[in-house]
């Protein structure tokens, strides 16, 4: 049976909290098996806590530690892992059945794995054309070095060829068809590559890397910027706010820093400290008509739409397109749990519009999660609107941000697990 957690805020809304974020689930996932690929030549600092990352970890240290030729590999409901381990596997020396979750198994990689068996992988499906598990025999033997792949499903295809190309003999020449969908966390994985020594050469739609050596490196992991995204929506929707995240640098590897900037929207003004960041409400709301492009941040939609929402700004947003399959479908969810307040988001020709006309808070909501942490860290803010919020399965959020609730705590939100 799941767990729900009824979340409340008592008294004035005014929040003055200094949150530790853990580490981005994206820095450590590339990290992890930039490592391993090195053969430990690269060094991780600042692992996350995130289960994404926990899982990664332990796949592959025990990878590193077994002989055995046959191996199930369970990622659970982990996407980076899923995508970054199907072409590390590729070329590791055994027979993988890589596997996760049933929403895994609805998750698109035909892309990447008919990509991976055209540079010269053996990679099969065991249940459904285009979809996890996958079965896997390594190692790859090399036929190919220019390659075409689309680029508008999910930048982590891309981001699991260009971690494993400087080890193919050839190296790899990746010519991207279509627009680049999250570029930011393709440039994420070409810098931190760059750390460890492995050059690139990027024009236009063409990324080259030659086969190179990695060099002894650290990498130091930044705390995770699209949890700290669920500290500006607090800040938003409070009275009055002052909110310091220590580490947190504005320019950073995460895309998903652009959230300082789009939170001026909603009023928040955000500084850089002598340890980090800190902001503040302490701006007009600003009316915007502007059409919000998200499609380099798809990790902040709900955050931004959720608080547009709850503050009646009728915004529209493009680049939402991804959000059909990730943990969730994203929208669909969105629109749910949306009613529940009397919003509604159409979407026409690929816009996507909020109506907040019929806006209400009712004294209580119940949020349903479909086992997304994203809906669950969305919605809670909610709290400091609604005497009682509601939010099923909380401990969802362990997927990226497996503290949320304590640290809401830390901040004055009573937390009741039920
Ligand atoms: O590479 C990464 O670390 C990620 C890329 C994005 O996925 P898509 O490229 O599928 O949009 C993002 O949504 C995900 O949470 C993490
Ligand atoms: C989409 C996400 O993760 P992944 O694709 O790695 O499962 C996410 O963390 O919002």
């Amino acid at each position: 049976m799941h767990k729900n957690a009824v979340i409340s805020f008592k008294g004035p809304k005014h929040i003055d909290a200094e949150i530790y974020l853990t580490g981005s689930k994206s820095e450590c996932n590339r990290a992890l098996i930039i490592e391993a690929l090195s053969k430990q030549l690269v060094k991780v600092e600042n692992l996350s806590n995130a289960a994404d990352t926990v899982t990664l970890h332990q796949v592959l240290s025990k990878l590193e530690h077994s002989t055995a030729q046959e191996q199930t590999i369970d990622v659970g409901p982990a996407g980076t892992a899923m995508r970054f381990l199907a072409a590390y596997l590729s070329a590791k020396n055994g027979n993988f059945l890589l596997t996760g979750t049933e929403r895994m198994k609805q998750r698109p990689i035909g892309i990447l794995t008919e990509a991976l068996n055209e540079i010269g992988a053996d990679i099969a499906y065991e249940e459904k054309e285009g979809f996890p598990p996958l079965k896997i025999k390594g190692p790859l033997a090399q036929k190919k070095n220019h390659i075409q792949i689309k680029g508008d499903i999910s930048s982590q295809y891309i981001s699991a060829l260009l971690m494993l190309a400087p080890t193919l003999p050839l190296g790899l020449t990746l010519e991207i068809e279509g627009e680049l969908t999250s570029r930011p966390y393709v440039e994420m994985t070409l810098a931190m590559l760059a750390e460890c020594g492995i050059s690139h050469e990027w024009n236009e739609n063409l990324i080259v890397i030659q086969h190179q050596d990695f060099k002894p490196a650290t990498l130091i992991v930044e705390p995770d910027w699209s949890a700290a995204s669920y500290w500006y929506s607090i800040a938003a929707l409070a009275e009055n706010a002052r909110i310091s995240l220590p580490h947190l640098r504005k320019q950073s590897l995460q895309g998903d820093s652009q959230i300082s900037i789009i939170m001026e929207i909603f009023g928040i003004n955000t500084y850089s400290t002598a340890n980090g960041i800190a902001f503040t409400k302490d701006q007009e709301i600003k009316n915007t008509s502007a059409i919000l492009d998200l499609k380099t941040c798809p990790d902040l939609a709900q955050t931004i739409i959720v608080v547009a929402a709850t503050l009646r700004l009728n915004l529209s947003f493009t680049g939402l397109e991804t959000l059909k399959i990730k943990e969730t479908n994203r929208v669909a969810a969105l629109q749910n749990e949306l009613a529940k307040i009397g919003v509604k988001l159409h979407e026409n020709n690929l816009i996507y519009t909020l109506d907040c006309s019929a806006l209400s808070f009712p004294k209580k909501i119940t949020v349903a999660t479909y086992e997304d942490h994203r809906m669950a860290m969305a919605f809670a803010p909610l709290a400091l609107l609604i005497d009682e919020v509601e939010i099923e399965d909380y401990r969802v959020v362990e997927k990226s941000y497996p503290y949320f609730w304590e640290d809401l705590k830390k901040a004055g939100f009573e937390v009741v697990s039920t």
